[in-house]
């Protein structure tokens, strides 16, 4: 076998653990492809796909081949940049804690590394219950001799702050905690990227960001399909921990962070962490939990949550969550954020919502009559799906008359950008490829994020709290709007675009 290696540069091997499974063909494989076609990766790179099911080079191109996105095929030259692509992946079947498999792998990636310098990043796209033993046969047996060695995690790490904590340690027997990469593909969002971008590079919004000009900020993620086909993973965690704990948590973070004195991964980290260090303690009057019931519309039946095959019967595993959350400091001391998660709802949508005050003494206030709420300026991030900005503001209709209306300033990103927007797998695996930190989870924001959510979640899963049941398909419980307005909120989704 002959291999085009340049004398000099480096290689670059990438070894996606659990090639076989869904995220490594819904996600990993299409975002290495987009990467390759956009030559960010580097010159000399091989991808190899492990795990159990036995299959051939050819099986695993043949099978991401089939997984490349309709978004990718319809590029120029798409076909033949994939041909060359695929030339570059192949497979090795072996076990998750055989050290003697690992050091197969370690032997076919030596080949192709032809003696150069050898950097190598696994990706460990598997259950979590095998992460340890991957990750201990793989710096065994096939740690890179002369280059680095990084490893991305996947979620879930951990389901609370005991088991999180045993897995960190676990991890460091092996790893460096500047080898480990704990991806939430969250921060890999464009628009969540750009939180900061918008806020500290524009001196319109950074001077309103604080409780003297925000009244609440709204976190809003929802699915308008179910647990389908994951129900085993997800009754073993929940939203709470599916997508509160980590996603939107991060996002509130980046949000409420102070600047931080670089862009440097660290200082950014250092201010998140201050920020869900200042959270104060979770209390159970501040959540609300609900579960899908099924629903019919038009004739279509659609499926409960425990009908699941693999979740039980009297499961009370919320798929909705919504919660009011506090930031002691000086910022934001008595501004609620409020969360809300669920899956099985009316849209598919992820967005950030910042509602400000009242303007005081305003002039045009018999215009809103007495529901002044209609009166203020939003600013929502709709992270998706089409991505946009905007400012809800007042503004006077054209005419002789004078009235009122909310209109829209509007970034709406299909119109202002002809590029399509990356993938968040794109963005954090070239991150990774370079060791770029800033957008991982560092093992003290883990800790953190645990300590806010570790003693609600015990307390809900000890008394046994009935979820509020929904209908598959609709806005989720009431008992949501209940939560907002003892915080004189109004939820602001599904109200505007
Ligand atoms: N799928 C998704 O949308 C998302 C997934 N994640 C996380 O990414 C990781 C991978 O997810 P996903 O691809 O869905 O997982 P899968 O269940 O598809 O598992 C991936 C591969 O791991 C192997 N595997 C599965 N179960 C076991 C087991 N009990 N023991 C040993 N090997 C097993 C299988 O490969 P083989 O049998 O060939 O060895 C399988 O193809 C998980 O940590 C998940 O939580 C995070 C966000 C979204
Ligand atoms: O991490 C997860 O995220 C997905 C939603 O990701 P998105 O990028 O499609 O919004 C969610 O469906 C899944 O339950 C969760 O584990």
């Amino acid at each position: 076998m002959t291999f085009d290696i340049n004398e000099n540069e480096p290689t670059v091997s990438i070894t996606v653990v659990g090639a076989s499974g869904d995220l490594a063909k819904k996600k990993i494989f299409p975002a290495l492809f987009a990467l390759y076609y956009e030559d960010c990766l580097p010159q000399q790179f091989t991808i190899y796909g492990y795990a159990r099911s036995k299959m051939t080079d050819a099986d695993l191109r043949n099978m991401v081949s089939k997984t490349l996105t309709c978004r990718i095929d319809k590029r120029e030259n798409c076909t033949e940049k994939m041909e060359q692509f695929l030339k570059k992946c192949f497979y090795h079947s072996g076990q998750y804690d055989s050290p003697e498999n690992f050091a197969e792998l370690d032997q076919k990636l030596k080949e192709h590394e032809g003696g150069r310098v050898s950097n190598r990043l696994f990706y460990l796209s598997i259950p979590p219950n095998i992460f340890i033993d991957s990750v201990r046969c793989a710096s065994l047996s096939a740690s890179s001799g002369n280059g680095w060695t990084r490893v991305i995690v996947e979620k879930p790490f951990g389901r609370d702050s005991e088991s999180s904590a045993a897995l960190t340690k676990a991890l460091k027997q092996y790893l460096e905690e500047d080898q480990i990469f704990r991806i939430d593909h969250y921060l890999g969002k464009e628009l969540v990227e750009n939180l900061s971008v918008l806020r500290f590079s524009n001196l319109i919004f950074e001077p309103l960001w604080s409780r003297q000009y925000i009244r609440n900020v709204q976190l809003i993620f929802s699915e308008d399909f179910g647990t389908e086909g994951r129900g085993g993973y997800f009754d073993n965690y929940g939203i709470i921990r599916d997508i509160m704990q980590n996603h939107l948590l991060q996002i509130l973070a980046l949000f409420a962070m102070e600047t931080p004195v670089s862009l440097d991964a660290e200082d950014i980290r250092n201010e998140k962490v201050k920020v869900l260090r200042s959270m104060r303690p979770l209390q159970l009057e501040n959540m609300v939990v609900g579960q899908y019931k099924s629903h019919t519309k038009g004739g279509v039946t659609y499926p409960a949550y425990t009908d699941d095959k693999t979740v039980p019967d009297d499961s009370l595993t919320p798929t909705f969550a919504a919660a009011a959350l506090f930031i002691d400091n000086a910022r934001w001391d008595g501004v609620p954020f409020l969360m809300k998660a669920g899956k099985a709802l009316h849209n598919k949508r992820a967005e950030i919502r910042v509602q400000f005050r009242h303007v005081p003494g305003n002039l045009y206030n018999q215009n809103f009559g007495t529901d002044l709420d209609r009166a203020t300026n939003e600013l929502v991030i709709r992270v998706q799906p089409d991505e946009a900005i905007y400012l809800k503001i007042n503004n006077k209709v054209p005419g002789l008359g004078m009235r009122l209306d909310r209109s829209n300033l509007n970034l709406h990103y299909a119109a202002r950008y002809s590029k399509e927007i990356p993938d968040a797998y794109e963005r954090l695996l070239l991150d990774a490829v370079e060791g770029e930190r800033r957008l991982f989870i560092r093992s003290d924001e883990l800790d953190a994020a645990w300590a806010l959510f570790t003693p609600l979640l015990k307390e809900l899963e000890e008394k046994k709290i009935i979820p509020e049941y929904y209908p598959y398909g609709s806005r989720g419980p009431v008992g949501a709007h209940y939560l907002a307005a003892k915080y004189n909120v109004r939820w602001g989704d599904g109200v505007d675009q």
